[in-house]
């Protein structure tokens, strides 16, 4: 603000030899506070003010006194256009004015001056504030005692305060952090300091800078300047994420085996991975460079994908063969939100590795197969050597899972109908595993009675009971120890005894008895069963957790008429292991071996060897003929395996004949009979009483009188 505004102005003024009275008047008349006194050459030489008349006195006024004796000669005269605020520093209450060319033309009272500094002053406050308020970011300052004198709207937003509520209150009572008062104390400058603050609605972060308000030397407030930099924050994580993004995509893309093209509408590729130089032998860089057209007619391909995809409006795929390789090529197209296609991503497959490694996947397979089965050859023909006949496909499978077995020392349940070879597969297991070396003890469970059971399996200690041998017996878990023991027919075990068993498999300790201290053992349990355990359990006949310890693993031997394929290799293999023991060598006629193949063997493998022991025993001549099949056998005989011989059948005679023939006629039914259930010549022996050579000689007998 200049002087020329705030003075009054006047071209009134006074000659040093006019009369103070003169003065006198032109002051009261004009009310100005002074008359500048100019000489006769123009220059202010001093100025007169109501203080200089009262000063002087009524009598100076009188007597006539000049205005030169009464005028203040020290005097400071300020220019036309001089800033206001000149006059605040000079100690005078009243200036006269001089424009530039030195003439008097005004005069300005401190009073004027005072009132038009406020008013600028005012102005200004309000200009201040008005910035303030029209600054993002929010202001506060504090005085000395942390009360808060300014506080703008940008503040008011950010602290949801409103500014009547904060101003005049102290810090504390209006925002949380406190850091404005810190710097009170310290007096040092805060520049981008980051603090957050929980809100209910969310976590708010801010960046600030504190200063202090210094006067004189000394703190007499601080001011914050701060911003909500939440927003910011968000964006910046956005965009490191982003960036994160594009880096993973980068790689990703620079890290794919098939070649990747991106290109603009118009087939420009924008970006080419490293992949591209080795299917068309151009640089990623050079590619950049190029049309998906100068592809084509450099050709490298035959037709420009983008163009197919941008005619098509959708992905597209073609297959290309170009010199070396064999391509699959994809190419999706991108729209922009008004579905316009503005990107292409083109992939391109090389087949010519993948077909290769195809090849060489199935060659590999093919002789990995090739090895497996010559593997499963050699260990059937392993166990054939064991005197093992394994010939059908139901039956290989069993001992290629046996085999397996052999391995681990799994709990083995095998499954099938009496003599189909459970005790063989038993063994073979046993043969294969590690514990070969160790006992392999077999316990036909149904032919011990129930009262031995427990001693013959666990074993007795010296006079645990009338007729035990003196020294006790070690039970069959003793002597399989560090072996496998076989426990064949465990569907007769008796109900008491199957508790007793289950807790000698869980604990893998056995107490003799009259025993009392239990032994460990270390023995692989493999059971067997031609009955329906199922069926037992529901019977209430067999434990069902017994059940479920044995049958961990179930192995079910296929009845010999579900594998017909071995039947001609078992009458071989017995044949000859008859004719070695018995050492004798006959033919069978091939009529014989027709018989054999259709009977349904409900004997399975025990009576196929029986058979071919009777055969090869009874007949006469060097060639065995169909007819000399013995006794009751004749093809598709459906006797059970089960039925028992009963001792009470009664002879009945129905008429006279010659006792001679009578007694041959009882002894080829009870010969036939006996060698039909029981099913060999030695165990048809020992049913009737009497040697295996008495029965083989009857039998020449009774064939010889044409009875059989
Ligand atoms: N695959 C085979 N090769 C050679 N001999 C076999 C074969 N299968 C079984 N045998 C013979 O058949 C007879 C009966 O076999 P094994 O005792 O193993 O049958 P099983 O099913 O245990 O009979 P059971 O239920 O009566 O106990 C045995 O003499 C055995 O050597």
């Amino acid at each position: 603000m200049r002087v020329r505004e705030v003075m009054t102005k006047c071209d009134i003024i006074i000659r040093p030899l006019a009369s103070a009275l003169e003065a006198w008047r032109i002051l009261s008349s004009t009310g100005l506070p002074g008359v500048p006194v100019v000489n006769d050459q123009g220059k202010v030489v001093g100025i007169v003010t109501g203080e200089e008349i009262v000063n002087a006195g009524p009598e100076m006024l009188s007597e006539g006194t000049q205005v030169q004796a009464i005028m203040q000669e020290d005097i400071y005269v300020l220019r036309e256009d001089s800033p206001v605020t000149d006059s605040w520093t000079m100690p005078a209450n009243v200036f006269p004015v001089i424009n530039s060319r030195g003439r008097t033309t005004g005069i300005m009272g401190r009073t004027e001056a005072a009132q038009a500094l406020f008013k600028m002053a005012s102005s200004m406050f309000q200009q201040i504030e008005t910035i303030m308020d029209s600054a993002h970011n929010g202001i506060i300052a504090i005085n000395e005692d942390g009360v808060v004198t300014m506080f703008n709207q940008a503040a008011e937003k950010i602290t949801r305060r409103d500014k009547s509520e904060a101003l005049g209150r102290h810090l504390s009572e209006v925002i949380i952090p406190q850091g404005l008062l810190d710097i009170l104390k310290d007096g040092q400058y805060q520049s981008h300091y980051k603090f957050s603050v929980e809100y209910s609605s969310g976590t708010h972060t801010y960046l600030t800078n504190r200063s202090p308000i210094i006067e004189m030397g000394k703190v007499v407030g601080a001011i914050g300047v701060f911003q909500d930099i939440s927003e910011i924050e968000f964006i910046s994580e956005e965009l490191s994420s982003v960036k994160q993004l594009n880096k993973e995509l980068e790689t990703i893309i620079e890290s794919s085996y098939d070649g990747i093209l991106i290109t603009d509408r118009d087939g420009k590729i924008i970006r080419a991975n490293r992949a591209n130089e080795r299917i068309t032998g151009i640089s990623p860089s050079a590619l950049q460079e190029m049309n998906t057209q100068d592809l084509v007619n450099s050709g490298i391909y035959t037709k420009s994908i983008t163009k197919a995809i941008v005619e098509k409006n959708e992905a597209v795929t073609v297959s290309e063969q170009n010199t070396a390789h064999n391509l699959l090529i994809t190419g999706n197209p991108v729209h922009n939100q008004q579905g316009e296609i503005v990107r292409v991503v083109i992939n391109i497959r090389d087949m010519t590795d993948l077909n290769q490694l195809k090849n060489q996947l199935e060659q590999s397979m093919a002789l990995s197969k090739r090895y497996h089965d010559e593997l499963a050859q050699l260990r059937r023909k392993f166990i054939e050597q064991e005197n093992v006949v394994i010939k059908s496909t139901s039956m290989k499978e069993v001992m290629e899972i046996s085999l397996r077995l052999a391995q681990v020392d799994s709990t083995v349940l095998l499954l099938g109908e009496s003599g189909v070879g459970k005790e063989v597969v038993a063994k073979t297991i046993h043969k294969h595993s590690k514990r070969s070396s160790g006992p392999f003890i077999t316990v036909n469970c149904g032919a011990i009675p129930e009262n031995l059971l427990e001693s013959e399996l666990f074993g007795y200690n010296k006079g645990a009971f009338t007729g035990a041998n003196r020294e006790g017996k070690p039970g069959m878990f003793e002597l399989a120890d560090n072996g496998t023991l076989f426990l064949d027919e465990v569907g007769d075990l008796p109900l008491p005894f199957q508790v007793k068993l289950l807790r000698v498999i869980q604990e893998k300790e056995i107490t003799r008895v009259g025993g009392v201290r239990p032994r460990s053992v270390n023995v692989r349990i493999i059971t067997a069963t031609n009955k329906q355990l199922e069926e037992l359990m529901q019977q209430g006949k067999f434990r069902e957790d017994l059940y479920f310890r044995l049958n961990v693993v179930p192995i079910k031997i296929p009845p010999l008429r579900e594998r017909k394929d071995d039947i001609i290799p078992l009458v071989y293999y017995f044949k000859k292991h008859f004719e070695k023991a018995y050492g004798i060598s006959k033919e069978f006629s091939p009529g014989v071996y027709k018989d054999l193949l259709n009977h349904s063997w409900p004997g399975n493998v025990r009576e196929v060897k029986n058979v071919v022991e009777r055969l090869l025993v009874t007949s006469p001549g060097e060639i065995v003929q169909s007819v000399e099949i013995p006794f009751d056998f004749t093809p598709q005989s459906q006797v059970k395996p089960t039925e028992a011989a009963d001792d009470t059948r009664e002879i009945t005679v129905n008429g006279i004949m010659p006792l001679k023939k009578a007694q041959l006629e009882l002894e080829r039914q009870l010969i036939g009979t006996a060698l039909k259930e029981l099913g060999s010549t030695h165990k048809a022996a020992k049913a009737l009483g009497v040697d295996q050579s008495t029965i083989v000689r009857k039998m020449n007998r009774i064939r010889g009188a044409g009875l059989n």
